[in-house]
């Protein structure tokens, strides 16, 4: 569905990303996983032709993403970024039907209105349609504008769904619930992939792992070929254990602390 070859970004002279290559399948989840700073962000805004890369190549359904205009894209391309300002009290159920706006001419149909209510189910956020979108909590808002993107190519055979962070600001269970949303929109036909920073929803959840250090690839397969101690621990510059997941047969990835105390040079004594 997309394959991103040999891609490098620059910036005012400084390399984000070298010679990154991978290919998003249609039907699979590709977590992009990576420490602070390590280029995920900018990777998935080059996925999503916000940005184009400096050198190297990005194709879409077998076509050079930049070959795309813009209103073709946003028929099959979603994208949910980690930060979503409003200037405007929009209410839910209008901002989720503004997912649908590239597909409609001047009015929304009736397929567009049940398109959008479906969206707002699938995230738990139909009863809140009503609501002032800024009056949501983090966690609520979250959820509304994921139902935006899932909209908005909810109705086309081959997506992309494109998820910077999606999990951040949500408790437990919408953790899971999202992102099992996405697996099954990957299960749907889409190309599915998610910057994540939580390694055990990585490896529970993802048919494939990128992990990035400092804008390069350093891993890419499958959770259990990715997810080795040794190489979260060179990665991520933390020990690990890894242990046998027994609910889902994926790695679990247990954290050793190795910090010291943080205020141990306050002593009673200064
Ligand atoms: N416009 C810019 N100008 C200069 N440096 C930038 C710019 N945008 C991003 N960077 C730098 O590029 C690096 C990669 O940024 P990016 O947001 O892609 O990282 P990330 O892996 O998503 O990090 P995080 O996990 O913290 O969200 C960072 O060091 C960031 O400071």
């Amino acid at each position: 569905m997309l394959q991103a070859s040999h891609v490098s970004y620059t910036i005012a002279s400084r390399t984000l990303l070298n010679d990154v290559s991978f290919h998003a399948r249609a039907g699979e989840l590709l977590a992009i996983v990576g420490p602070n700073g390590a280029g995920k962000s900018t990777l998935l805004k080059l996925c999503a032709r916000e940005m184009a890369p400096a050198s190297g190549s990005i194709d879409v359904l077998g076509k050079p993403l930049r070959g795309y205009a813009g209103e073709q894209l946003a028929l099959f391309r979603g994208m949910l970024h980690q930060q979503n300002t409003l200037t405007f009290p929009f209410r839910v159920g209008e901002l989720v039907l503004m997912g649908r706006y590239p597909h409609y001419g001047a009015y929304p149909a009736a397929a567009d209105y049940a398109i959008a209510e479906a969206a707002l189910d699938t995230v738990g956020m139909r009863p809140f349609s009503n609501r002032i979108v800024s009056t949501l909590s983090g966690g609520e808002q979250q959820r509304v504008q994921l139902a935006r993107v899932l909209a908005q190519i909810w109705d086309v055979p081959d997506g992309l769904l494109l998820l910077d962070e999606p999990t951040t600001g949500l408790d437990l269970l919408h953790q899971h619930q999202l992102l099992d949303v996405a697996r099954q929109m990957a299960r749907r036909g889409y190309a599915v992939v998610a910057v994540l920073h939580d390694l055990n929803m990585a490896a529970q959840y993802a048919d494939q792992i990128l992990m990035l250090r400092n804008g390069r690839r350093e891993a890419y397969g499958t959770p259990r070929t990715v997810l080795t101690a040794p190489l979260v621990e060179r990665v991520f510059g933390l020990p690990v254990q890894l242990l046998d997941n027994p609910c889902h047969h994926c790695p679990l990835i247990v954290p050793i602390p190795i910090f010291q105390p943080a205020f141990s040079h306050y002593s009673s004594n200064t």
